[in-house]
């Protein structure tokens, strides 16, 4: 490994503008028309009660949700401007710029480290030399707070990390394509406290670089890393909507529908 690392550049920070955002599972009906602007370099987070469409929402920002075979979608995803869904445009393409982060750590567990960080280049089409690759793996396990615990043993495993540890290795790999949103669907639910702190001071020390979607159950959590969150509310029998969304500050001491004083009061949910 080079002793100093090359300064990679970071992608310019970006804006994801959702725009009337309906979602079908078959003919079941699962958002509808939900609108949110994440603004570039904030962390936004997604809340509310189980089933009411916030990993559906967050999987649409970087096509994920045509994947399932039954799936259907209507609205445009602008990243700075420019819809995601336009028919030029490719699901590659969109994964390139927009990363995401699973709620059960899923680096390779018998590919060594090193190879985990950079295995998203060859899904996204990307290729770099010998030297570029040790930089870009030096860089994205520091920028993912995990370098100094991975420095000498970057030919292990993946799968021989705490999951602490191998969740970061993920959000490495996610950077490691240069990502200018970075998705998170409940990254810390499977993490011990311990890690699930240092995950929450690496998203918000990325914050600065990365535009972060998070979604999360834990309303300490959103109250600690985020600038602004959305609550999603899906009443019996109808697709989900953002009931309100602002500054969580405000969300959550000054919310101005009852249902989500409820919600972010553990009422319900
Ligand atoms: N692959 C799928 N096929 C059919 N229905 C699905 C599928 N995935 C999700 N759903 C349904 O879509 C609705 C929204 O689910 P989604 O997972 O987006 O909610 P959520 O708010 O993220 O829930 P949770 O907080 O429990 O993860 C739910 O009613 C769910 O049952």
């Amino acid at each position: 490994m080079p002793t100093e690392v090359l300064h990679l550049p970071a992608a310019p920070l970006a804006e994801l503008d959702a725009r009337n955002i309906s979602a079908w599972f078959g003919s079941r009906k699962v958002l509808h028309q939900v609108s949110l602007t994440m603004r570039a370099g904030e962390i936004t987070a997604l809340i509310g009660p189980s089933g009411c469409g916030k990993s559906t929402f967050l999987r649409t920002l970087n096509r994920m949700h045509e994947l399932i075979p039954s799936a259907a979608l209507a609205g445009e995803v602008l990243l700075d401007g420019q819809d995601i869904y336009e028919p030029a445009r490719t699901i590659t393409d969109a994964r390139a710029h927009i990363g995401m982060v699973f709620q059960k750590p899923n680096p390779f567990p018998a590919m060594s480290i090193y190879d985990n960080v950079v295995s998203g280049l060859k899904l996204t089409n990307k290729r770099a030399s010998r030297s570029r690759k040790d930089d870009l793996v030096e860089q994205s396990l520091q920028r993912a707070g995990l370098w100094k615990e991975v420095r000498d043993r970057l030919r292990q495993p993946g799968g021989s990390l705490s999951g602490g540890q191998q969740q970061r290795l993920c959000i490495a790999r996610a950077l490691a394509v240069t990502p200018r949103v970075l998705l998170m669907d409940e990254p810390c639910s499977a993490l011990d406290p311990t890690s699930t702190r240092v995950i929450e001071q690496t998203m918000m020390e990325l914050a600065h670089e990365v535009t972060i979607v998070i979604v999360t159950h834990n309303m300490q959590q959103a109250q600690r890393v985020s600038d602004r969150c959305a609550f999603f509310l899906a009443a019996q029998g109808t697709p989900g909507e953002i009931v309100e969304s602002g500054l969580t500050s405000t969300v959550f001491s000054t919310p101005t529908d009852p249902r989500t004083a409820d919600y972010v009061n553990g009422r319900f949910g």
